[in-house]
């Protein structure tokens, strides 16, 4: 049977009407406009693409947006002073630096002089710990958007076997800390798991988030698992550029129950989630109540 496609498009269609809306109780009860700045340095066309839909997404559900796109060359003590300015600015709620950042620039030194709690990418290293111990934090982007897609799915994910395969600090380890505070039983696996595909076979859940395409093969899926594909690869193939998953769309889809598709899947959850985060700091920064179901 062919396995029920997870529309990541139209969810995170769902998940920014709902931020719009408690954005506009946010004004008319408070006067409150939560702020997002968004900093790229260099001119790596992706980046550029998904900066220009983070600015165009922020403002179409009532935030303020701001962006600094700084040159290439633009030294470290440059863009540490503009995180400094951005930290103490009362109007900005959410601060992103865009990844990746260029060679001569420390990403660790720069993402952890952004203050914590403005932090709506949940990269920072506080967060990193408040999450691995299960206390508040800003929780990732495109894993708390895999969370809301499977716990959507799925209602209660609770005691499920869970495999993430890859384990990058921006995806992997926190998707991994995610499902186990969903009370999934998880293993993290890679690229140099031994016996991957039959580790994979033991899997309720997949997640595919190793950063190669198309690695996860049908015959790795048993019947009936979810597939969250998180991967964005763009390859040729017969004359023609395509985008393509971590995950075999193909073969994973004739196995699984539910999968999502690249693109059009995970994808579109990383922004939603974003602006759902630049609310959640917002309301922290004033003491009112997080918006319900937009957080882990
Ligand atoms: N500071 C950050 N940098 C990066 C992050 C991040 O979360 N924070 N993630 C990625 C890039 N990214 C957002 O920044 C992002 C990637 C992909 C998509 C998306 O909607 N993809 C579409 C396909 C788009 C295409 O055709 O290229 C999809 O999957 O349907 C949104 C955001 C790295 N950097």
């Amino acid at each position: 049977m062919a396995a029920t496609v997870i529309d990541g498009k139209a969810f995170a269609a769902k998940v920014r009407e709902q931020v719009a809306e408690h954005v506009k109780r946010l004004k008319d009860d408070h006067n409150i406009t939560p702020g997002l700045a968004v900093v790229l340095v260099g001119e790596d066309p992706a980046s550029e693409v998904y900066v220009r839909s983070k600015g165009k997404m922020t403002v179409e559900v009532g935030m303020k947006s701001v962006e600094h796109k700084l040159a290439a060359d633009t030294s470290e003590a440059e863009l540490l002073a503009l995180i400094d300015q951005l930290n103490n600015d009362p109007e900005i709620h959410g601060i992103l630096v865009q990844l990746p950042l260029p060679d001569h620039l420390d990403e660790d030194l720069v993402i952890n002089s952004l203050d914590p709690a403005k932090d709506v990418d949940g990269f920072h290293i506080s967060n990193v710990g408040l999450l691995g111990t299960g206390q508040k934090s800003m929780v990732p982007c495109t894993p708390l958007g895999c969370l809301m897609m499977l716990r959507d799915h799925h209602g209660s994910i609770s005691g499920m076997n869970a495999v993430v395969v890859g384990r990058s600090n921006i995806v992997g380890k926190p998707m991994a800390q995610l499902l186990l505070g969903d009370s999934c039983t998880v293993t993290i696996a890679h690229s140099r798991t031994k016996d991957l595909p039959e580790v994979v076979r033991g899997a309720d859940i997949v997640v595919a988030a190793v950063g190669r395409p198309e690695m996860v093969q049908g015959d790795w899926i048993k019947p009936g698992a979810t597939v969250i594909d998180v991967g964005i690869n763009r390859i040729e193939r017969d004359g023609k550029k395509k985008l393509v998953g971590d995950a075999d769309y193909e073969s994973c889809a004739e196995v699984a129950g539910a999968i999502t598709p690249v693109p059009g899947g995970v994808g579109p959850m990383t922004i939603a989630c974003l602006l759902a985060n630049t609310l959640t700091a917002c309301c922290r920064a004033n003491g009112l109540d997080e918006p319900e179901g937009l957080t882990a």
